[in-house]
C-alpha cells in the first residue's frame, strides 16, 4: 500500500482556499474535502448534523467543535484509502488537536492575503449554491453573468461576503486561526504563502507538493493536467 498524503489548507475568507484546493485535486489526484461544502450537503440532506449546523451558520457563527469534529472525522474514516486535502477544517485549536490525534498530516498550507485584496475578491464572488461552484467577475467569470455554467441555474452572493461583514469575520478568523497556525509551525509542517494573486502563488504550492507527494500514488490517482 503506497504511503498516503494528508494536507490541510488554511486561510481567511476569500483567500483562495477553494480555488487552490481545486487545482491541487486536479493536478495531484488528491480528494478535496471542504468543510463548508460538506456542511451544505448535510444541510440540504437534512441530516441530524446538518439541521444542527444550520442553526449556527444562519447566525453567522461557527458550528460547535464537537459537531464539526464528529462530522468531519466520520467522513475521513470513509476516505482512509485516499490522499486528501482539507479546506476549512480544522478551524480551531480544539479541532486541530482531534484531527492530529486521528491522522498524521504531511503539509499545512497557510494563505496570508491582504485585507483589501480579500474585500475586492469577495465583492465580486458569485456562487452556485447547489454545487458550491465559485466564480469571480474579475478572476473567473461565468459565461453568462449571474448564471452557473453547468446547470444554468442562478448564481448568488453570500450575505456575509459584503465588505462591512468581512472585517468582523476576519478579526474572528485571526483570533481563532493563530493557535492553529502556531501548532503546525511548531510541528515543522507549515508552509506560508503571501501574495495578492492566486496565479502567482500556485507555482510555489505546486512545486512544494511535487516534492512532498509520493510519486507512487499510482497513475489512477496522480493525474497531471498540465
Ligand atoms: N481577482 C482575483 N480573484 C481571485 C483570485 N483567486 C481566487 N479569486 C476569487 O476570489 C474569491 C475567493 O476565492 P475562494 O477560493 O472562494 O476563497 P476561499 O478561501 O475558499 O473563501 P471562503 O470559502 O470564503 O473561505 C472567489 O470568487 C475566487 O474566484 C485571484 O488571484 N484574483
Ligand atoms: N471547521 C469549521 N468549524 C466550525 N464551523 C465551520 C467550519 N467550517 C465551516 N463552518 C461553518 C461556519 C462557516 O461560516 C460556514 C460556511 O463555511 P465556508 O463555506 O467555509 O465559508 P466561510 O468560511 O467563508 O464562512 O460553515
Amino acid at each position: 500500500m503506497s504511503k498516503l498524503f494528508r494536507a490541510v489548507i488554511l486561510g481567511p475568507p476569500g483567500s483562495g482556499k477553494g480555488t487552490i484546493s481545486e487545482r491541487v485535486a486536479n493536478s495531484f489526484g488528491l480528494k478535496h474535502l471542504s468543510s463548508g461544502d460538506f456542511l451544505r450537503e448535510n444541510i440540504a440532506a437534512k441530516t441530524e448534523a446538518g439541521v444542527l449546523a444550520k442553526t449556527y451558520i444562519e447566525k453567522g457563527a461557527l458550528v460547535p467543535d464537537h459537531v464539526m469534529t464528529r462530522l468531519m472525522l466520520s467522513r475521513l474514516e470513509e476516505m482512509t484509502r485516499h490522499s486528501w486535502l482539507l479546506d476549512g477544517f480544522p478551524r480551531t485549536l480544539a479541532q486541530a488537536k482531534v484531527l492530529n490525534s486521528a491522522f498524521e498530516l504531511d503539509v499545512v498550507i497557510s494563505l496570508n492575503i491582504p485585507l483589501e485584496t480579500l474585500k475586492e475578491r469577495l465583492r465580486h464572488r458569485w456562487i452556485h449554491p447547489a454545487s458550491g461552484r465559485v466564480y469571480n467577475m474579475c478572476f473567473n467569470p461565468p459565461r453568462v453573468q449571474g448564471v452557473d455554467d453547468i446547470s444554468g441555474e442562478p448564481l448568488i452572493q453570500h450575505e456575509d461576503d459584503r465588505p462591512e461583514a468581512l472585517v468582523a469575520r476576519l478579526r474572528h478568523y485571526k483570533d481563532v486561526a493563530k493557535p492553529v497556525i502556531d501548532l503546525y509551525r511548531a510541528k515543522g509542517i507549515l508552509h506560508m504563502f503571501s501574495d495578492t494573486e492566486t496565479d502567482r502563488i500556485w507555482p510555489y504550492i505546486s512545486s512544494l507538493l511535487s516534492t512532498k507527494i509520493p510519486t507512487d500514488l499510482g497513475d489512477a490517482q496522480r493525474v497531471r493536467t498540465h
